[in-house]
């Protein structure tokens, strides 16, 4: 691998269900950088809030479980459950949580080297100077549907139709939020995955960093 005279920051943020997961995974293994999936902290915050037989949408109680993150929250069974993602997209909206949770983030991706990050404020907020923005998306039928199946091979069955108007409520509520909405960044590069099976989009993902680290050394 060619060495770096930079820090390699990947930022890469999407809706709901889009695979910016899977290729997040897949870059930072490509490039053998550290990768955090931020949703899971959000998700890990829902989910003590639910067990304390909280609601999401009460910024005190929120912004308590996040102030006080239980990291083991982080290995429990239920954090991908669809309840679990409603309750993180519930508690996402308060800015006290998102402060909680700012400083660990951006500690990650400023570490030496650099690091892969996914969300939805990675490129906005989190790594504004990233050294690549990627922006993944896919249309919300196959989004649905992508997180249809995943659910069903963990034994959580939901109808279709169900699984989509969680997907387009999330969406609503990630992109309609005041504090750090999902935006594209304005320096992303776009990859629309709905045609694109896992390895392509990938690939795909992979040439888009390369143009940027090009384009960054071209810069000196
Ligand atoms: N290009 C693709 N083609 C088919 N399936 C995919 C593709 N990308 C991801 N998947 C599958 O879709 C599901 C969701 O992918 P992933 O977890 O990466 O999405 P995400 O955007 O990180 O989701 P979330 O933000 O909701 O956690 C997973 O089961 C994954 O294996
Ligand atoms: N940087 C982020 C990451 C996530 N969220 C919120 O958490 C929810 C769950 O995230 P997943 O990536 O695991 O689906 C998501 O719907 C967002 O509300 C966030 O706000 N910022």
């Amino acid at each position: 691998m060619q060495r770096r005279s930079f820090n390699l920051v990947i930022a890469v943020d999407g809706p709901a269900a889009s695979g910016k997961g899977t290729i997040a995974k897949a870059v930072a293994r490509h490039y053998g950088l550290p990768h955090m999936d931020t949703g899971a902290l959000y998700r890990a915050v829902g989910l003590a809030v639910l067990r304390r037989g909280g609601q999401p949408g009460d910024a005190a109680t929120a912004e308590a479980a996040a102030r006080a993150l239980d990291l083991s929250l982080l290995e429990d069974r239920a954090l991908r459950d669809a309840a679990t993602s409603e309750a993180a997209s519930g508690v996402a909206v308060h800015p006290g949580v998102r402060q909680a949770l700012f400083d660990l983030q951006r500690a990650f991706a400023a570490q030496p080297g650099g690091a892969v990050l996914d969300g939805r404020d990675i490129g906005t907020i989190i790594a504004p100077d990233a050294t690549a923005k990627l922006f993944v998306t896919a249309s919300p039928e196959v989004r649905a549907a992508r997180r249809q199946a995943e659910l069903a091979s963990r034994g959580e069955v939901r109808s279709f139709d169900e699984v989509l108007a969680d997907v387009r409520k999330r969406d609503a509520r990630d992109a309609g939020r005041d504090a750090a909405p999902l935006v594209q960044a304005g320096d992303a590069a776009l990859l629309d995955t709905s045609d694109l099976a896992i390895d392509a989009a990938v690939q795909r993902a992979v040439a888009l960093v390369e143009n940027r680290i090009g384009a960054m050394r071209e810069r000196g």
